[in-house]
């Protein structure tokens, strides 16, 4: 077996299925045995957060704490220099440093580099080709760990993938995976729902993906999902009718994301997402033709907007055991690039 030290985790594709699932097996044994033993002693965790956290902010020091590692996080601007992350540029403006030499710096000082920086929105093949943190896994001389990109959130992915196979005893393949749009007064970025649908159908699920037309996944990333969907025997079904695509669901994953719209003309998306269909916050009446669906959300969650109180309260919500899981994944990848198991 090839050593993964020194391997980055960037993108959920570079890292094959069985890879996943040790990943994965060894988050369940952690959790279960609560793990707390400092295999990682003198490692050292770096965060560069370009955007608010709250999970995978604690759910990292926490899962590096508990294997005797230490954590260090910046947030630029506030408090460390500003950076400039365009390349070839006059820095004669209000950034103050490149990434180019924080990353090296950085790099000099910890084990690991997690980075989050979402999507601009400006520039969709941009967003798509993950360029910031390609730049970034290019100045770094540690694996650097994608703690939410543009493209992906592929940390959510692990922790999405331990929360269902815990759900379904260990073997989720051929259930009923529904990701669901859901309204937003903001446009959110399409990371989070890009990994839940890869992570289910690696799972072998049978992934629907139910959102209005306009605000359809890009075929980049919906491609690669039907085809891990075809290797396991099924097929990504795409359905604009709400209630069709609840019918007999096993999961529920609530998500709101901006449609591609957002790149041409935000003010139409904007009305699309708010107005149009404001209709489809998830609501008990939709849950209720599920096979009593589990209900998935990656969080933070606005209620009553993207989904009721009623389901977020309701025997079926999952969503604070997916956060926990969060930080056993999390503790598990990082023993995976730590070459600790
Ligand atoms: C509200 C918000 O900005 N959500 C972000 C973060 C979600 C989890 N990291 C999103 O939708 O991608
Ligand atoms: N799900 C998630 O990544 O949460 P945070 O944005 O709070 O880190």
């Amino acid at each position: 077996m090839t050593s993964d030290n020194n391997r980055n985790f960037i993108h959920l594709s570079d890292w094959d299925d069985d890879s996943i699932s040790a990943i994965l097996k060894k988050a369940g044994a952690l959790k279960e045995q609560d793990f707390r033993d400092p295999v990682a002693s003198g490692k050292v965790l770096g965060m560069i957060f370009f955007n608010p956290s709250l999970r995978t902010r604690i759910s990292f020091e926490t899962a590096a704490y508990h294997l005797g590692a230490g954590a260090s996080i910046i947030q630029p601007g506030q408090g460390t220099w500003t950076f400039e992350t365009r390349r070839g540029v006059i820095m004669d403006g209000s950034r103050t440093e490149h990434l180019k030499e924080a990353v090296q710096v950085i790099s000099r000082y910890v084990d690991v580099i997690g980075v989050r920086a979402f999507a601009g929105m400006k520039n969709l093949d941009e967003d798509l080709e993950d360029r910031l943190m390609q730049e970034i896994v290019q100045y770094a001389s540690v694996p650097v760990i994608n703690m939410e990109s543009a493209r992906e959130h592929p940390c959510q992915a692990l922790a999405d993938g331990l929360t269902m196979m815990e759900h379904f005893q260990d073997n989720p393949a051929g259930r009923k995976f529904v990701l669901s749009w859901a309204p937003h007064p903001k446009p959110l970025p399409m990371a989070v729902p890009n990994s839940a649908l890869e992570i289910a159908a690696r799972l072998g699920m049978q992934v629907t993906l139910a959102c209005p037309p306009e605000m359809k996944l890009d075929d980049r990333v919906l491609d690669p999902v039907g085809k891990h969907a075809e290797k396991h025997g099924n097929e990504l079904r795409i359905e604009h009718d709400q209630q069709t695509a609840f019918k007999d669901a096993d999961v529920v994953y609530g998500k709101s994301w901006a449609g591609p719209m957002v790149y041409t003309d935000p003010e139409k998306e904007q009305k699309l997402r708010t107005e149009t269909y404001a209709g489809w916050t998830i609501d008990e009446a939709l849950m209720s033709s599920t096979r009593a669906a589990a209900f998935m959300h990656c969080l933070p969650v606005r209620r009553n907007v993207v989904v009721t109180d009623g389901v977020l309260d309701g025997a079926g919500a999952v969503h604070i055991d997916q956060a926990e899981n969060r930080m056993h994944a999390q503790k598990a990848l990082l023993m995976k690039l730590w070459n600790l198991f």
